[in-house]
């Protein structure tokens, strides 16, 4: 599942999908250049299995699904390497919701998918994409409104928010703030590729929606446990 063997096109050459990106593009025969013939030694190779490394990164460049070249402090790398920790994260949040027995975790499941999405759109800058790319990885506005149904269902069931709410209310409830926390940074990263117009616009709405189902669903995740969520006081001198 993390790692998916894909094949440069016409040398032969093997690239690996990125870390956590298994669908999308990363699942491409090729990286351009159709048909791609396989070289003996990348058949004797796939007969043994892939590996993990390449070493083309080692001189701290990477490639995008287009094909360019670029530093690793790319911000398109910073985008996709933020994303699959917010993926990270939601993953120990919906295993430890799942021990409590919460079902939300098929909607965390949901989500972890569209983060598979976005790294493909974030990893397809659009200035240098064809059209068959575009078709693989564009990120439509349909996930944006599921989430937003999400989050009106589980927002009716929630007593109104009073106060502050600290990150708290047991494990799960926890683990979500702090996914949502990494959400909020992946945005930051994702935004400045959206104002470029390198991006898909819904990318940066999807995950400043996630951000707000992340929160609710924390508070909903104490609530259901009976956990206290701890609240904001003001240290008097
Ligand atoms: N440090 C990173 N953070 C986020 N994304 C990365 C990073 N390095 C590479 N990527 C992206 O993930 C994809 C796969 O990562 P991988 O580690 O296989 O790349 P690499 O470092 O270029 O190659 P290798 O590890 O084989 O030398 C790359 O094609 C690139 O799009």
């Amino acid at each position: 599942w993390l790692q998916l063997p894909r094949t440069a096109g016409g040398g032969g050459r093997r690239e690996l999908a990125p870390h956590g990106w298994g669908e999308g593009p990363w699942l491409a025969p090729s990286h351009g250049g159709f048909p791609f013939v396989p070289s003996p030694e990348s058949q004797a190779e796939a007969s043994r299995g892939p590996k993990i490394y390449t070493r083309t990164g080692d001189q701290g460049f990477s490639s995008t699904y287009t094909g360019e070249r670029r530093s690793k402090d790319d911000q398109i790398f910073e985008a996709l390497g933020t994303t699959d920790e917010l993926s990270s994260a939601i993953g120990v949040a919906s295993e430890l919701s799942q021990e409590s027995g919460h079902t939300f975790v098929e909607q965390l499941h949901k989500v972890q998918c569209m983060l598979q999405d976005i790294g493909s759109n974030i990893a397809t800058p659009l200035s240098s994409a064809r059209e068959a790319h575009l078709k693989r990885t564009s990120f439509s506005e349909k996930p944006v409104l599921e989430l937003e149904q999400w989050i009106d269902k589980y927002s009716e069931q929630l007593p109104p928010l009073t106060t502050f709410i600290l990150p708290s209310g047991g494990k799960s409830s926890a683990a979500l703030h702090f996914s949502r926390a990494i959400c909020r940074r992946a945005e930051r990263c994702a935004v400045p590729l959206v104002q470029a117009g390198e991006a898909d616009a819904n990318v940066a709405k999807y995950l400043n929606r996630l951000s707000d189902f992340l929160f609710i669903l924390a508070r909903y995740a104490a609530m259901k446990e009976g956990k206290e969520e701890k609240i904001y006081k003001k240290n008097e001198p």
